[in-house]
């Protein structure tokens, strides 16, 4: 049987659980469920703090796992990466007053405040900047103007937090963050198809559906526009002169393809949303 941490709180819980969901699986339906169990699908959950996944999943306690990378780099377990999962982006970023630091190396001698300790020591580490950490538990971005440091190094998804407290990002980007699955490495039985049904609402997530009609002599003009995953589903039509086609598309360009495919002589385009699928 497979093991799974989902996030049980925070930003993360929500869409967690709707992918599992989406998935086929069996989610909670009580906040206050910490463990569910599949049996249809082989498979448990465990509802756990999204900062305490990798630990587990690390550990080899649970197979797979869903976190932030930046979480997951910070536990610095021995759990991996398999698959970014398009949800939870953010950036990692060090802040500090407006005006006081513009590059990484005037960080030497200075406090910074992170709820992040692992991450943020290794980074400073990596570039060779000795800076003294002053671990927190959130909030941090009111360290600055509380005095017991001098600069930050935290989440910044629309900058608002930072705006408020009068402080600015500076020097380089310490990590994009994106909620990832990881695993134990453990090969397990029932990982693969974990994986492909995870696989699925991604895909379901990220592309639609679409159809046309289309001259049949402009095949491979509209092709170049939707080649398709693999290559577009050619139907003949009753009148000869045009053909059906069908492919999948990346939602995000589905207005602009539509606009490309009626300029060169498409007609009746048809966007429909996938509900799941196996590539
Ligand atoms: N706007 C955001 N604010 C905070 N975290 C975000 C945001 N957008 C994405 N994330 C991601 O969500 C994860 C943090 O989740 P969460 O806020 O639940 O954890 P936490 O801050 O450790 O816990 P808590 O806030 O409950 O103390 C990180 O991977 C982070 O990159
Ligand atoms: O750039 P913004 O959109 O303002 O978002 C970033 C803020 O959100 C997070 O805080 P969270 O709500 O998780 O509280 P915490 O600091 O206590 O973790 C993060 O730690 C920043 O404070
Ligand atoms: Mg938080």
């Amino acid at each position: 049987m497979l093991r799974i941490a989902v996030p049980n709180k925070g930003m993360l819980a929500d869409t967690a659980t709707q992918m599992l969901s989406e998935a086929g699986y069996v989610i909670r339906r009580d906040p206050k469920e910490l463990i569910v169990f599949d049996p249809a699908n082989d498979v448990e959950f465990f509802y756990l703090r999204p900062r305490d996944i990798a630990t587990y999943v690390g550990s080899g306690a649970l197979d797979v796992g869903i976190t932030g990378r930046d979480l997951l780099l910070d536990s610095g377990s021995g759990a991996t990466e398999i698959v970014g999962l398009d949800f939870g982006e953010s950036t990692f970023r060090f802040a500090g007053p407006a005006g006081r630091f513009s590059t990484l190396a005037d960080l030497h001698g200075v406090r910074v405040a992170t709820s992040y300790p692992g991450l943020v020591g290794a980074y400073l580490k990596s570039e060779g900047v000795a800076a003294e950490l002053v671990p927190l538990d959130g909030a941090v971005e009111s360290a600055v103007r509380l005095g017991v440091a001098d600069a930050v190094a935290d989440v910044v998804s629309t900058g608002t937090t930072l705006r408020q407290q009068g402080l600015e990002v500076f020097g380089p980007v310490i990590l994009e963050s994106t909620a990832v699955l990881i695993s134990s490495g453990a090969e397990l039985a029932g990982l693969p198809t974990f994986q492909r049904r995870i696989q699925g609402v991604l895909v379901a997530r990220q592309y639609v559906l679409m159809d046309y009609d289309l001259p049949s002599g402009l095949v491979e003009a509209a092709s170049a526009i939707t080649p398709g995953l693999e290559s577009p589903t050619i139907s003949p039509l009753r009148d000869s002169d045009w053909v059906a086609v069908r492919v999948m598309v990346p939602r995000v360009r589905m207005n602009a393809i539509m606009d490309e495919l009626y300029e060169l002589g498409a007609r009746a385009i048809l966007v429909s949303s996938i509900h799941a699928a196996r590539i």
